[in-house]
Order: structure tokens, then C-alpha cells, then sequence
């Protein structure tokens, strides 16, 4: 007799299916077995769909908040304040991991000096010459040192071939030429050829440390050489670090590629054998790193706008002591101002507290450059409200995926997309002019908004007069486009800045709280 099996006598596709008369029982064995299978994946899948019918039931009165924007307007930054507001110990977990962003940002910005100064050295001395002060950009290369007091040394260990360390990386220079050439740095003339030399083992790390946080995945159109991850990156990391850990405890008798401490938190366990050797390469790199830094060509190539640094690659090489000091763990303004490129969206979940009811608060950070937005549309249909970002600093950019397009122009069109969107248009909306810190600095700076915005004219070029003169032009885009005569929420931000980004986010949590109330007809 055959044992019962899922397939039915009446149904004649099950007939078609039935096994054949002659069937061993080796057959017959693993026929049960497959059988067996299927119908445990078959009660899987159900549940899933059982587990995710309950939860968009219970979801249904959540708020479901998009922040938008184009790419590297702030998102991601405000997102990490509401994760500071709501989640705090959530930030407190991922904290470690940080740091293999913060390397990459610092490696990433010293390949991308040493680049433009290659450039120049090999094909804009002509046009550097042309500057009017091009007598106090201090020589940089071989060619160049005319004015420093005494050659460097042409023996050392770099330029003969380097040695590899335990992860593929060549190992870290000696320090007597940087410690040498930090004396002679204040007459300005440090030749930066040997600097370049010496780094040449931290900047090889870039690439693996891209691949290490992207987990390997390149994305067109990130060309500045950025990196994109995908939401969760974070415990992945650690993840993959525990495990590293784990196979380089069991494989390796190297005690450079074990844990220094016994017992560590999983926090720090966010931390291999590349992070780690990095961490080293650039404590021992960083007088060149500073010398780099403060050198009067950097400086003067950056005054002239030849080589332009992200306000990142700023933040972190001003801090390069404390971020290459060996037990360096990121604070939170270092998590705050760490860039990496949101790869589709990534959803948040925080508990917000109003007036004694508490509410899921589900946030989509999404990804803002021209590749990523088409990921957007899904997250429509059922929005309650979005922030739109728009960095006013940016009026003197142009967007990596289109160097033709000013990056404000861009945010203009980005918002008129969305005033204009039917499936928008009953979303509580705020506006976020972000980036205002970077805007002053740029006026005082003496930077002038009509050489790139020619709509600018005469008025003038001061901080009050540029920011309310892009405030018009984001209330004119809304007035156009607002057939529902809702209200637009303006606000001038800085969400580097927590104290006032969190009184910002809590005036924005009320008036979407009584716009979702009305809504929810509960008052
Ligand atoms: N100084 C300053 N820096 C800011 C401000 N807002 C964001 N940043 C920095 O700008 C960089 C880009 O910010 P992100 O939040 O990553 O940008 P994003 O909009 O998420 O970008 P994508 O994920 O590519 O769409 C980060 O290094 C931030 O620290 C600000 O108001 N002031
Ligand atoms: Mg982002």
C-alpha cells in the first residue's frame, strides 16, 4: 500500500502527477522527501504572507514620513538625529562601525588631494602660473623643490619596494622624514613628492575599503568614487567582522590579526584585520597627513577652486589627530558628519510619544542621486508626510551624475516633481533649507551667488539676502503646484547641528501629529 501523499485522485493534473506504477522504493523514498520539502516551503511562504497581512493591518495607523531630496542634501543626517531623539542606544550599537566610514572618508579625501596635485604637476602649471598669487603656492614634487633647505633623503624604506602587512596592504612607513618635514612645513616650501610616497600605502586602501562597506556592489554614477549601501549596512558589518574575528581566531597564529583585548563588546568586534591595519597606517601617517593638509599648494589650490574638497573631507582632516589616535571610536558628531551614499531605501522604525499615545513612526531615507530616485515612487501611495531637503549651500555645485546641471537648479525641478505628484497630494509637507552653515561660510568667504546663479543680478551678496532669495524661489515651485491650497512648512537648517535640528524635528512631529489626527478623524 502506498503511504498518502499530496497528490489527489480526482484532480486530473494530480492524476498527470501521480508516481509511476513501477516505482522502487529508493524512488519512492526520496519522492516522500521532496514531497515533504515542498510542503514545508509551501507552509513557510504562507506564514510570511500571514506575518506580513498583520503587519500592514497593524501598520495602518503608523506615520509614514519620506525624507527627500537630491543626493547629499542631508538625509541620511537627519535621519541619524531622529535615531538620536528616538533610538539613541540603536546609534550607541552601530557606533563602531563608523569608523571603517570615517577611514574611508579620510583616505578617500587624501587620494583625491594627491590626485588633483598630480594633475596640476603634470599639465596645469601653465594655468596655476596665471594666478595672481600663484608666487606663494609652494613647489610639490621632484621637479618642483627649489625652496626647501636641504633634499630629503633618497634612501628610505618606501622608495625602495614596501613590504606587505597580513591583509595585502603594503605596511606603514617610518616616521623620522614626516617628523623631519613637520619642522621645515612652516616655511612653507615641504616638498610633497615624498609624502606622496610615504601615503602611498594608505591611499592603496581605499578600494578595499570601499568594497568593504558597499560589501562589493559597484553602482554607475558615483563618480566621485563614493560609496553606496544599502539600508542595514551596519550589522552587517559587524556581522561580518564577527565572523572574520571568529575564522582569524581559528586560522591564524599571526598576533597582529586577533582581537587585542580578551574580552570586547560586540561593538568593538565591528573592527578586522583591514580596519585595523588602516587605523595603524594612518596613526602612523598622520604628521604627513597634517603637512599635506596645511601645505601652502593645497591651500592655495583650494583658495583657487582647483581643488575642491567635500565639507566632510574638511571636517575630518581638521580632526586628523584625534581620528588617527589608535583607540579612536567616532563621536557623534564624527557619525554625523561621516558621508556614505544611500543605495535605495531604507526604512527606520521609531516609537514617538505625543500627548500620552504612542505612534510607529516608520522613516524612508532614500537614496537621492538621479539613479536612485525611480526606487521612490513604491513609498507614495501610502505616505502621511515627507521632508524635503534641499542644500542651499550647494549653489556653486553641480550633480556628480550631471555636471551640466546646478545642484540648486536640480532641487528645484526635484521639488516641482513632488508639489506636482497626484499620489502626493494630501501629504503634510516640510521644507528643510539645509546646509546653512555652509552657506555662510561661503559668503564670508566672499564666494558670489551671481556668478553662478545669473537670476541673482545685483542684490546683495549677503547671507540674509541669499537665503530668502532661495526661500522665494522653493515658495514660488510650492505656489505653482498646489492645487489643494496645503500648507508648506519652511524651515532653515543645519542638521549637523543637534540641539537646534532636535527643536526643529519636534516643532515638524506636532504639526504632522495634528495633520495626521484630523486625518485619522480622532479630534
Ligand atoms: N556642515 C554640514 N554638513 C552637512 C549638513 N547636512 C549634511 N551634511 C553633510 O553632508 C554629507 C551628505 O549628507 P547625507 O546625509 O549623507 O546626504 P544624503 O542626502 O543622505 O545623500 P544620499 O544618500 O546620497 O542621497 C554628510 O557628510 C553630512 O555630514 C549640514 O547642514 N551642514
Ligand atoms: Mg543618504
Amino acid at each position: 500500500m502506498r503511504t498518502p501523499s499530496i497528490y489527489s485522485q480526482d484532480d486530473p493534473i494530480s492524476a498527470a502527477l501521480q508516481p509511476a506504477s513501477d516505482e522502487t522504493e529508493t524512488e519512492r523514498k526520496a519522492r516522500l522527501e521532496q514531497e515533504a520539502e515542498a510542503k514545508r516551503i509551501s507552509e513557510e511562504i504562507d506564514e510570511e504572507l500571514r506575518l506580513e497581512r498583520e503587519r500592514i493591518k497593524r501598520s495602518k495607523g503608523d506615520v509614514k514620513l519620506l525624507l527627500l531630496g537630491q543626493a547629499e542634501s542631508g538625509k541620511s543626517t537627519l535621519q541619524k538625529q531622529f535615531q538620536l531623539m528616538y533610538k539613541p542606544h540603536t546609534l550607541e550599537q552601530e557606533r563602531a562601525s563608523w569608523r571603517t566610514v570615517v577611514y574611508f572618508n579620510v583616505v578617500h579625501s587624501i587620494k583625491h588631494i594627491l590626485n588633483v596635485l598630480e594633475a596640476w604637476d603634470d599639465g596645469l602649471e601653465d594655468e596655476i602660473a596665471d594666478m595672481d598669487d600663484s608666487a606663494s603656492i609652494a613647489p610639490f614634487t621632484s621637479r618642483h623643490i627649489i625652496t626647501m633647505s636641504e633634499q630629503p633623503s633618497p634612501s628610505t624604506s618606501l622608495t625602495s619596494s614596501p613590504h606587505t602587512a597580513t591583509n595585502g596592504l603594503p605596511s606603514s612607513p617610518p616616521r623620522s622624514e614626516a617628523i623631519e618635514e613637520a619642522a621645515r612645513v612652516q616655511n612653507g616650501a615641504v616638498p610633497i613628492a615624498p609624502i606622496r610616497r610615504r601615503l602611498t600605502s594608505l591611499v592603496a586602501a581605499d578600494k578595499q575599503l570601499a568594497d568593504r562597506l558597499s560589501g562589493g556592489i559597484t553602482v554607475s554614477g558615483s563618480g566621485k568614487g563614493g560609496v553606496f549601501v544599502r539600508s542595514g549596512w551596519q550589522a552587517r558589518a559587524i556581522e561580518n567582522a564577527l565572523g572574520r574575528v571568529k575564522r582569524n581566531k581559528r586560522t591564524s597564529t599571526d598576533a597582529d590579526t586577533k582581537p587585542s583585548r580578551e574580552s570586547i563588546s560586540t561593538s568593538e568586534n565591528a573592527d578586522d584585520a583591514l580596519v585595523q591595519e588602516v587605523g595603524r597606517l594612518l596613526e602612523s601617517s598622520k604628521e604627513d597627513i597634517q603637512i599635506l593638509w596645511s601645505h601652502p599648494t593645497v591651500k592655495a589650490l583650494m583658495t583657487k577652486r582647483k581643488l575642491k574638497l567635500d565639507e566632510w573631507s574638511e571636517f575630518f582632516l581638521s580632526h586628523i589627530t584625534r581620528v588617527a589616535a589608535p583607540d579612536y571610536i567616532p563621536t557623534t558628531d564624527d557619525i554625523l558628519h561621516a558621508r556614505i551614499q544611500t543605495m535605495g531605501v531604507a526604512e527606520h522604525v521609531f516609537d514617538v510619544n505625543i500627548h500620552g499615545k504612542s505612534v510607529a513612526w516608520h522613516l524612508y531615507d532614500v537614496g537621492g542621486a538621479r539613479g536612485q530616485r525611480h526606487t521612490w515612487v513604491p513609498y507614495f501611495d501610502d505616505a502621511n508626510a515627507i521632508i524635503f531637503v534641499a542644500p542651499v549651500s550647494a549653489f556653486d555645485q553641480y550633480l556628480e551624475e550631471d555636471p551640466r546641471t546646478n545642484r540648486i537648479d536640480d532641487s528645484l525641478q526635484l521639488f516641482t516633481q513632488i508639489c506636482s505628484n497626484a499620489l502626493l497630494k494630501n501629504v503634510h509637507l516640510v521644507l528643510f533649507l539645509n546646509k546653512t552653515d555652509l552657506l555662510k561660510n561661503k559668503i564670508d568667504a566672499g564666494v558670489r551667488v551671481r556668478k553662478y546663479i545669473t537670476s541673482f543680478g545685483e542684490r546683495s551678496n549677503d547671507y540674509e539676502t541669499v537665503i530668502q532669495y532661495f526661500r522665494a524661489h522653493f515658495l514660488q515651485v510650492h505656489r505653482r503646484n498646489n492645487e489643494n491650497r496645503r500648507v508648506l512648512y519652511t524651515h532653515f537648517t543645519s542638521v549637523v547641528d543637534t540641539k537646534t535640528t532636535q527643536r526643529i524635528i519636534g516643532n515638524v512631529r506636532d504639526s504632522i501629529f495634528r495633520g495626521y489626527l484630523q486625518s485619522a478623524a480622532l479630534v
